[in-house]
C-alpha cells in the first residue's frame, strides 16, 4: 500500500541549532502512529512541520503523493493539549464555523438550506463525540474533557486526511482521559482515520497506537548539544488491524 504521508530527509534547524535531522517516514492510511520521546526532542516541531505551520529547512513532505501545501488546509486536522475552541461561540456554532468558512469563505456564514445542512452535519458529529445534549452550551460551561471532545469534533467535521493530536489528553484527569481513549479509538475505527499523536504517556502510546515512533538524538556532542537533531530511533509496528483493548483500570 502506498503511504498517505511521506517525509524524506527532513531537517529542521533554527540557526545553528538542529532540532530534527534526516527524518524519513512513511505513514500508511488508516494507521494510528504514537510519537514519543524525551522532552525537547522535537515531537511538537515534527507535528508543526506536518501541519504546515513550519517549513522544514530541507527535505520533502508529501500527502497523498502531493507536496504538502504551505498553509494548513482542511486535509489536516489538529487537536492541541490546551483547548482551541472559540469561547464566544456555542458548541454547535464552534463546529459549524469550519464548515461555514469552507463553504462561504468571504462571509463565513451560511443561510437557508445550506445552513440547515451544516447544522445537521455538525449535530451528527457532536453526537459522535458524545456532545449531542450540549449543543447550546458555551465552552466556559463545560468540563475540560467536554472541551476536548468539542475540539475533536471541530477537527473531524472538516474530514481531514490526517488527524494530528499534540498531547490531547495531557491536561485531563485520569478518569476523563480513559473516556477520551475509548472515544478516540472508536472515532478512529468508525471514521477510518489516520492519526499521528504526540504523547508523553508510554502506556497511552502503546494502548492506542498501531505503531509507536520514538524521536531522539542518535548522536550527541556534549560540547555542542545543539549540533545534532532528533530522528526516529525506534519504529515499532504493533498491529495491522486495530489497537489492543483498553487495559482494565489498576486497583487502588
Ligand atoms: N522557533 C524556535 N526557535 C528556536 N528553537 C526552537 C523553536 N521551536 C522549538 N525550538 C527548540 O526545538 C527543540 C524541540 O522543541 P519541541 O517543542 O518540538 O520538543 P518536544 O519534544 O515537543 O518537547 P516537549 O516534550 O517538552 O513538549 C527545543 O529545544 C526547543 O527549544
Amino acid at each position: 500500500m502506498s503511504a498517505l504521508l511521506s517525509l524524506r530527509n527532513v531537517w529542521v534547524e533554527y540557526g545553528d541549532r538542529v532540532v530534527l535531522e534526516k527524518v524519513d517516514l512513511d505513514v500508511a492510511e488508516g494507521s494510528f502512529v504514537s510519537v514519543v520521546g524525551p522532552s525537547g526532542a522535537g515531537k511538537s516541531t515534527f507535528l508543526r512541520v506536518v501541519l504546515g505551520q513550519e517549513v522544514p529547512t530541507s527535505g520533502t513532505i508529501t500527502l497523498d503523493g502531493q507536496p504538502l501545501a504551505r498553509e494548513c488546509g482542511p486535509d489536516r486536522g489538529v487537536v492541541f493539549q490546551r483547548y482551541s475552541v472559540f469561547p464566544h461561540l456555542t458548541v454547535l456554532q464552534n463546529v459549524m464555523f469550519g464548515l461555514e468558512c469552507t463553504k462561504a469563505p468571504l462571509l463565513a456564514r451560511l443561510f437557508g438550506d445550506a445552513k440547515k445542512r451544516a447544522a445537521d452535519e455538525a449535530t451528527a458529529m457532536l453526537q459522535a463525540v458524545g456532545l449531542g445534549d450540549s449543543l447550546n452550551l458555551y465552552p466556559s460551561q463545560m468540563s475540560g474533557g467536554m472541551q476536548q471532545r468539542l475540539a475533536v469534533a471541530q477537527a473531524l467535521i472538516m474530514r481531514p486526511r490526517i488527524l494530528l493530536l499534540d498531547e490531547p489528553f495531557g491536561a485531563l484527569d485520569p478518569g476523563i482521559r480513559a473516556d477520551m481513549h475509548v472515544l478516540i479509538r472508536q472515532l478512529w475505527r468508525d471514521f477510518g482515520l489516520t492519526v499521528i499523536m504526540v504523547t508523553h504517556d508510554i502506556k497511552e502510546a502503546f494502548s492506542l497506537g498501531t505503531r509507536v515512533l520514538a524521536l531522539d538524538k542518535r548522536r550527541h556532542d556534549p560540547h555542542a548539544p545543539h549540533r545534532f537533531g532528533a530522528t526516529a530511533v525506534y519504529d515499532l509496528e504493533l498491529r495491522k488491524d486495530e489497537p489492543a483493548p483498553e487495559p482494565e483500570p489498576e486497583a487502588a
